[in-house]
Parts: structure tokens; C-alpha cells; sequence
């Protein structure tokens, strides 16, 4: 899995969050988005998911060299990110199976073996409307990380986590995201202490 972003720009009614960006995001890579507050970071990254439409320029994904229509990328990457809501009435059990009605864990990875690694074990049958954000920030990078997918796309990775959530978020990347390519938006070191690839969303003003 490839993606181009070439002169890339989005902007919301008259404002340009960014223009001209040009990157390529390479199979098995990892990369963090930088930049301050209101920025754009999140937006930047919304845009290569494609569940925002850039305004100028293109955003192309590849798969085994050849373009994946856009529509169809989203089989390959799964997002964590403080927008995208779990759906409140499910209870974990529950959250986990609709999950893998559109996606599959890795290959070992069951969804008692899934809520275990992330502390959850205790709160299968609980609604995660009764979850603690930080637990369902828990849930969310359980559902992306075990997703057997080329591509994870992480928003703000550690949102609500502890210092221990922290450290699970560190060895869940170290230990299951091997081979993937990784896009991370943030400005804390801790979310991605991974990423040998850094862009300032600054550069595109
Ligand atoms: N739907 C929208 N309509 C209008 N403006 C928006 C919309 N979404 C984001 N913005 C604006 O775009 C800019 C960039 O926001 P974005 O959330 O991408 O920043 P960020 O760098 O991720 O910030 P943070 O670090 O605070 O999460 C901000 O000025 C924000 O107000």
C-alpha cells in the first residue's frame, strides 16, 4: 500500500488549512504529522483517510503499484481518533463484534484475547456508555491496532490515557504494528516516539 498526496491543499470556506502539500507514504513506514494547536494536523490527516475531500491537488492510494479507487481504501487502514465516536448502547462484547463485521483482528488476536491486552477483560458485558474516557480511548486503539490492516491512521493516539495507557499504547505499537504503515497526527512525543518520519504541518501554509 502507497499514498501520494501531490499539491495537495483544504481548505474550510475561505481558509486554506494547507496547500501544495507533496509526501509519500510508503508501505511498512512510520510517520508522525506535527505542528500546534489548530494547525491542521487533524485535518491533514482526515484528508489522506479520505473522510474529508481535499480542494486542490490529489491524494492517490496504491495497491501493488496499481491506484485503489478511493472509495475502496478504507478496507485497508482503520483510524483511532477523538471524532470518530463508539457507538455508546453497545456493551465491549458488543462494540468488538460489530467491529469485525467490517474488519478482521490479526491473525491469534480473539476478542477476549483483545480486551484482555488492553485491561477491558472486566467490562465485557459493560455498556460503553458507562466506560471512562480513557477507557474508551483503550477500546478505540484495540479495535485499530488488532485490525488486520496495511495502513493505521492515529489521531491524538493518547487522549485521555494515563501514564500506564501510555505505555500500553507504546508496547501495542511496538508489538502488533510492525510491519505497517503508520500515520500519526500529534504534538506529544509519547504518541509518536516511533515515527522516523516527521512532517510540520507548518511547512504548508
Ligand atoms: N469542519 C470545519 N469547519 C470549519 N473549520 C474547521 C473545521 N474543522 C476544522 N476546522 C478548522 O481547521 C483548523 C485546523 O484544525 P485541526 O483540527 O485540523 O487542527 P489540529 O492541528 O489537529 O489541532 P489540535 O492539535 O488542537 O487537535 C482549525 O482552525 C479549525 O478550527
Amino acid at each position: 500500500m502507497k499514498i501520494t498526496l501531490d499539491q495537495t491543499g483544504k481548505r474550510f470556506n475561505y481558509d486554506w488549512i494547507f496547500r501544495r502539500v507533496n509526501a509519500t507514504f510508503e508501505a511498512g513506514q512510520r510517520y508522525a504529522i506535527l505542528g500546534p494547536n489548530g494547525s491542521g494536523k487533524s485535518t491533514l490527516l482526515q484528508v489522506i483517510s479520505g473522510h474529508l475531500l481535499h480542494n486542490e491537488g490529489t491524494v492517490t492510494y496504491y495497491e501493488n503499484n496499481s491506484p485503489l479507487a478511493t472509495d475502496l481504501f478504507f478496507h485497508h487502514c482503520t483510524i483511532a481518533a477523538p471524532y470518530l465516536e463508539l457507538i455508546e448502547e453497545f456493551t465491549l462484547a458488543e462494540s468488538i463484534d460489530f467491529h469485525l463485521q467490517f474488519k478482521q483482528f490479526i491473525p491469534g488476536i480473539t476478542p477476549q484475547i483483545a480486551a484482555e491486552t488492553v485491561g477491558l477483560q472486566s467490562s465485557m458485558r459493560k455498556q460503553v456508555k458507562h466506560f471512562s474516557s480513557g477507557m474508551k480511548q483503550r477500546l478505540k486503539l484495540a479495535l485499530a491496532i488488532f485490525s488486520d490492516v496495511p495502513v493505521l491512521l492515529l489521531d491524538e493516539p493518547c487522549t485521555n490515557l494515563d501514564a500506564a495507557g501510555v505505555k500500553l499504547y507504546q508496547e501495542l505499537i511496538t508489538t502488533y504494528a510492525k510491519d505497517r504503515m503508520i500515520i500519526v497526527s500529534s504534538n506529544d512525543e509519547q504518541e509518536y516516539f516511533m515515527c522516523e518520519q516527521r512532517m510540520s504541518i507548518l511547512d504548508y501554509k
